[in-house]
Parts: structure tokens; C-alpha cells; sequence
């Protein structure tokens, strides 16, 4: 898989480069490209803003640095001698050789998943991550300001399939974190990127359920003891204690969660709080 990042402040998502993303980049499995949104502006103060039409606090951002930089970025599957990446970990330079999954993706005609972070998005789910780590070729725009001009959006259709996604219910400063929600989130769902896979299965989220309480040694611990069919070696009575905890775990904190699963997966015997 291949990622770029579009930003005016590219050193937020230095934080790729750690950690597994940072591994995945090295063992080839990811491509990143952080790209400065003000190397394709053309006058002398680099400005990527303006006030808005209609009036109204704060700035917009001009769409025509945003249309030549996703027109780079989206060949960057198909080449790699276009300047203005500074991939990160794995590839310094700008000669990269474009990634498998990046090459075969542009020649197969797959268009690139532009992902544009806002706070009028879609709220971004695990399925959401699931279905895009299927994908060759991530694009973000990490907008700032009151956010990038609409027919930026609208343009992109052609070469890009477009997502309005959102992170939360809350207010962000620009696209920036949600991007590298984002990018772990899917990051960690491509094959070979998580250590064991298995640790995948029993997630919060992946099977609608969220997951049940963790417990390491001492036994006894400042008074709070390990459960103790954790320490009974009998996986059977633990296997069913860890399906009921994360039953009423969803039940307490998540019942939402609880209304979208099917019957056969809450369970008959008796979980309930
Ligand atoms: C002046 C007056 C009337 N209002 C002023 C606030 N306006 C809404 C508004 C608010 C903040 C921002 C800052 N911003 C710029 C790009 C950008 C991308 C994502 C997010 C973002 N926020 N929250 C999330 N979950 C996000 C995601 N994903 C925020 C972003 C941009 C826009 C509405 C108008």
C-alpha cells in the first residue's frame, strides 16, 4: 500500500515513523509520502488561504495548490521520479521505485482514495478502515483554516474517489490527527503489518463487541487479585468468562453496539449486568 499526506505542516505526521508504521515502511509493506501542500503554490509568500465568498470569520484555503498537488501526488502510484516527496522511513529519497500494490493499482485503472478529513464527514468506523486497507493507494488532504475550498472536492471526482470522513464528535484545528487515526487504524490491518494476527481477532469493534479486561502478573496486586478463573488453566470456563465480560462490557459503555448485533451473538445463557 502506498500513502501520501498533503499538509502545510508536514511535521505533524513525523509520527508514522514510528513504531509498526515505521516498521511496516521498512519491510516495504507501506509507502508513505509527506508532501507539503505550500511546495505548489507560486508567489513569493507561499499563501494557500484567502478570506471566503459570503463573508464569515477565518480563511479558506485556494484550491489551485490543492488541485496541482493531488494531480502530482495521484501519478506518485505510477512514478517515481516526481520531486516534492519526502517519503519518510525506508526511502529518503525521492527515486523510490513505485511499491507493487502502487504500480499495478494505477496501471489496473484503481483510482486513489482521496481521504479528506473535516468536520463535516462521515464518522469513520473499523469497517472504514477495513475496507481501505484493501485498497493500493491512500491520499489525505489535511485541510486547516475553515477548510479547503468546496470545488477542490467536487474536481477530484475524476481521479480520485473522494471520502469526507470524520473522526469524532468533537472540534479539530485541521485534518492532521485525523489522518494519523486514520492511517494506524488502516495501517495495522494490512497483512504482515501486525506481529501476530491473531491479536486482529478479538478486537473492540471488529465483531461488534468491545473487548474484555487484560491482566498481567503480580496475581495480587495492592490488594486487587487476578480473577480467578484466569489463573484456573481451564480455557473452556476462561474462553466463556471473557466472551461474558465483553458482553457486559458493550452493555455497560456501548449498548449501542449491542442493538446492531444479531441474536445468536448475545448469547443465551446469563450475562446480563
Ligand atoms: C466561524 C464559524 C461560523 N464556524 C467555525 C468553525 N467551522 C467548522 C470548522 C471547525 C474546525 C475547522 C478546522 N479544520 C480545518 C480542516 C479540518 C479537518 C478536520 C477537522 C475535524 N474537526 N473535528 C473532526 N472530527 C475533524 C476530522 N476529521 C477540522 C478541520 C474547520 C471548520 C464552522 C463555522
Amino acid at each position: 500500500m502506498r500513502i501520501d499526506v498533503i499538509s502545510i505542516f508536514p511535521d505533524y505526521l513525523a509520527p508514522l515513523e514510528l513504531s509498526l508504521t515505521g516498521k511496516a515502511m521498512a519491510a516495504g509493506l507501506l509507502d508513505v509520502g509527506i508532501h507539503d501542500l505550500r511546495d505548489w503554490t507560486n508567489d513569493r509568500h507561499r499563501t494557500v488561504d484567502d478570506t471566503p465568498y459570503g463573508g464569515g470569520a477565518g480563511m479558506v484555503m485556494k484550491p489551485e495548490p490543492w488541485a496541482q498537488a493531488l494531480t502530482d501526488v495521484a501519478d506518485l502510484a505510477g512514478r517515481a521520479d516526481l520531486a516534492g516527496a519526502s517519503d519518510l522511513a525506508g526511502s529518503s529519497d525521492d527515486t523510490q521505485a513505485p511499491t507493487a500494490s502502487g504500480t499495478d493499482a494505477a496501471e489496473a485503472g484503481e483510482k486513489p482514495v482521496l481521504i479528506v478529513p473535516s468536520p463535516a464527514g462521515a464518522p469513520f468506523t473499523q469497517a472504514d478502515a477495513r475496507r481501505l486497507a484493501g485498497r493500493s493507494h491512500l491520499v489525505f488532504a489535511c485541510g486547516r483554516y475553515e477548510g479547503i475550498d468546496q470545488r477542490v472536492i467536487d474536481w477530484a471526482g475524476g481521479d480520485f474517489e473522494v471520502e469526507l470522513v470524520s473522526i469524532g464528535d468533537y472540534v479539530l484545528n485541521g485534518g492532521e490527527v485525523a489522518a494519523l487515526v486514520i492511517i494506524e487504524a488502516v495501517a495495522r490491518l494490512i497483512p504482515g503489518f501486525m506481529g501476530n494476527p491473531e491479536s486482529l481477532v478479538e478486537e473492540s469493534y471488529e465483531d461488534g463487541l468491545l473487548e474484555y479486561p487484560v491482566y498481567t502478573k503480580p496475581a495480587d496486586w495492592r490488594g486487587h487479585e487476578v480473577p480467578e478463573v484466569l489463573l484456573s488453566g481451564n480455557h473452556a470456563a476462561i474462553a466463556r468468562w471473557r466472551r461474558d465480560q465483553r458482553l457486559i462490557r458493550t452493555q455497560r459503555t456501548r449498548p449501542d453496539l449491542l442493538a446492531d448485533l444479531p441474536d445468536e451473538a448475545l448469547d443465551a445463557r446469563d450475562w446480563q449486568v
